[in-house]
């Protein structure tokens, strides 16, 4: 019988894609052990989510009920609608300064900090001008706290998808019962609204600081494409660190995935690194911000 026959060959591909999924997991875990940032750092004792404070648990849980696909389409369109401000990078830097990140377990210093320490990491590892300053403005996109964001849960955070079913790689994976999407009947499919590998340019990854700040620099810097997916991507951890959502992908992303790796342990280990003296890094830092950008952007 053809459905029986279907089935079958479903729970065998499902599981095939289980051990790719899984492969792909153990590829990750292996990569990041061996990366070249600082082999003298315990790595495990960053991300740990279990033992985060309830400010972080607290964040989670409000981000995982309201990141509906309803939220996602009406956040582009809002984004596409208007310009928030325009102002040149070390200013936006300036102002983003102020926000202190809800969701994050590891570091209490101040955004300033963190874009300096990422690309101060890149930079001693001798990384090309483009991947510092890629490192310098990746969480730019945080600046949406200041531009009529609900709250931190449509900013900050790790990201996933939405619109398919949520994968239990994400952290804290049982919190999506609570998201509306989550009980139905299509978006809580594997690949819900989606064809499966039809790549992640055509899926909505939940909205906050990397799709933003995707959106603002593409059209505004000559940065390349690997920055570009280093930005898009580098809070997206279910996919680039757990092996999740690789049935979404194509060709495309199997180098945006490899960008996305090769940045991240400068974002992630660097947060316990000495602070950083800005104003002194601050001249070097300008002249790289030229090479790619204008004097000002829209944001
Ligand atoms: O808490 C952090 C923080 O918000 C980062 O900017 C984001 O990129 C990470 O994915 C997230 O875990
Ligand atoms: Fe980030
Ligand atoms: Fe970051």
């Amino acid at each position: 019988m053809p459905g029986i026959i279907s089935k079958h060959d479903g729970n065998e591909l499902d599981t095939v894609s289980d051990a790719v999924d899984d492969v792909n997991v153990l590829k990750a875990k292996v990569w990041d052990s061996q990366s070249e940032f600082d082999s003298t750092k315990d790595k495990t004792t960053f991300r740990q989510y279990e033992t985060a404070c309830d400010r972080v648990k607290n964040f989670y849980k409000e981000q995982h009920e309201k990141q509906t696909v309803e939220f996602n389409i009406k956040a582009r369109a809002d984004f596409n609608s208007r310009t928030r401000a325009r102002m040149g990078i070390w200013q936006a830097m300036e102002m983003l300064d102020t926000l202190v990140d809800e969701s994050d377990p590891d570091t209490s210093l101040t955004q300033i900090e963190h874009l300096l320490q990422t690309a101060e990491a890149i930079r001693r590892d001798g990384k090309p001008d483009w991947m510092q300053v890629t490192g310098l403005i990746h969480d730019l996109g945080k600046l949406l706290h200041f531009f009529g964001s609900q709250g931190q849960w449509d900013v900050v955070g790790d990201t996933f998808i939405v619109g398919c079913a949520f994968s239990d790689k994400n952290i804290y994976p049982e919190t999506f019962s609570s998201n509306p999407d989550f009980h139905d009947p299509v978006y809580s499919t594997k690949c819900g609204i989606y064809e499966p590998n039809c790549g992640l340019d055509n899926v909505m990854v939940s909205w906050g600081h990397d799709e933003y700040l995707y959106h603002v620099v593409k059209g505004q810097s000559s940065l390349p494409d690997e920055a570009l997916a280093m930005i898009r991507y580098h809070s997206f951890y279910p996919w680039h660190r757990e092996g999740a959502y690789t049935h979404l992908m194509n060709e495309k992303d199997k180098k945006a995935l490899e960008a996305t790796r090769a940045f991240n342990p400068y974002d992630l280990y660097s947060k316990d690194d000495e602070p950083c003296n800005a104003e002194k890094l601050r001249p070097y830092y300008e002249d790289l911000i030229a090479k790619f950008f204008p004097p000002e952007i829209d944001w």
